[in-house]
């Protein structure tokens, strides 16, 4: 049952919009932190490419990339989440470090 709270102008609200409001709170908070990880995930490999430009390798490397799908999919199913779906987003971040490792060369 929804039940009605006053808010601070008196209107009526249901306490299930608040909550609803708050999750959304959350899931905003969350999503600006994903971003901010990606972003970070992105400078490391602008740091990675000047490594390589150094050291003569080529941008991809096929068993590091096969190392990082083995650990999305392990981390998966640590906090029980599809590890398909967590693949297939480690699978973009991995195209979108190439990019931009391929433009910092
Ligand atoms: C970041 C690197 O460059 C590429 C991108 C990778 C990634 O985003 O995890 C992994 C391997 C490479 O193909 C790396 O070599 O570590």
């Amino acid at each position: 049952m929804t039940e009605h709270t006053p808010d601070t102008d008196s209107t009526v609200v249901s306490t299930d919009e608040m909550d609803l409001d708050e999750l959304r709170e959350e899931i905003r908070s969350i999503d600006r932190e994903i971003v901010e990880l990606i972003a970070q995930r992105t400078y490391v490999a602008d740091s990675i490419a000047r490594v390589k430009t150094e050291r003569g390798l080529a941008t991809t490397d096929e068993s590091q990339e096969e190392a990082v799908m083995a650990r999305a999919g392990e981390n998966a199913e640590r906090f029980d989440v599809d590890a398909n779906m967590v693949k297939a987003i480690f699978r973009l971040l991995i195209e979108l470090n190439k990019i931009e490792q391929r433009n910092e060369r």
